[in-house]
């Protein structure tokens, strides 16, 4: 799978045109490929991709009551009624800047789930805990706080997205050997929670300044099972060219 998240960019004209020349330069993706949109463009871009087996749309965010008095934000029920079918949770800049904490990250899944939504689970070290080696115990922790709670039907509809922070933006992409290694460690972490099945088939993405020029690499480690992509997912050229990164099922 491959998702893009255009974070606070493209106006809604720019969106639609970027959706068109993706959709157009690759007709028939070999994997799940899903558009994290701006809240303005969710409805429209929802109408550019609808009935096509294989690409689908993204909040990037969303509320964890099911509804009232919380002014400016957007409830599940309603993205769902919109034809949404994946929501971004966890994002760390939304922990950085919102304030949002595995705790409160738990309830938003819950609420998706209970609704049919699939949460895109973002997770990842910041750079002093790599540095200290720390990384698999705090990314671990957020794991065990966000998820334990779910049952192995509700973790079989969640993808997980190992972002390091110190990755994201930077042009400091993590080594194949890195991600790799997280990811084993995610997996196995799912496996003995929840069972092997539901481990082996969870997804599991990497982000993290993932491009054209490193996505083929990073998405042949045997657990990585595709990428989130922020900036390269901006530019069509670019996206497509992740896209076709993937290896085939
Ligand atoms: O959600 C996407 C990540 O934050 C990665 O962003 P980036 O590809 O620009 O590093």
């Amino acid at each position: 799978m491959v998702a893009g998240n255009w974070k606070m960019n493209t106006t809604p004209s720019e969106g639609k045109a970027l959706v068109r020349a993706v959709m157009e330069k690759v007709p028939n993706p070999a994997t799940r490929v899903v558009f994290g949109v701006p809240a303005i463009q969710l409805l429209g871009i929802q109408e550019l991709v609808k009935g096509h087996p294989n690409y689908a749309v993204a909040a990037q965010n969303m509320h964890q009551e099911e509804s009232g008095a919380y002014t400016g934000e957007l409830s599940a029920a309603m993205l769902v009624d919109a034809g949404i079918e994946y929501v971004i949770l966890g994002h760390s800049e939304r922990r950085d800047y919102a304030g949002e904490d595995d705790d409160l990250i738990n309830l938003k899944i819950n609420r998706a789930l209970k609704h049919g939504l699939k949460p895109i689970y973002c997770c990842g070290e910041k750079l002093d805990i790599r540095q200290a080696g720390n990384q698999e115990i705090v990314v671990g922790h957020q794991i065990e706080q966000a998820l334990s709670s779910l049952d192995p039907e509700q973790i079989s509809r969640v993808v997980i997205a190992y972002e390091p922070v110190w990755a994201i933006g930077t042009g400091m992409t993590a080594s194949n050997e890195q991600a790799q290694q997280m990811h084993a460690y995610i997996r196995k972490m799912i496996s003995n929670q929840f069972g092997s099945e539901v481990g082996n088939n969870i997804t599991i993405l990497y982000g993290g300044s993932v491009k054209p020029n490193n996505a083929r690499e990073l998405f042949a480690e045997p657990d990585v099972d595709g990428g989130l992509v922020g900036g390269a997912s901006l530019e069509a050229d670019s996206f497509a060219a992740i896209i076709e990164a993937v290896r085939p099922a």
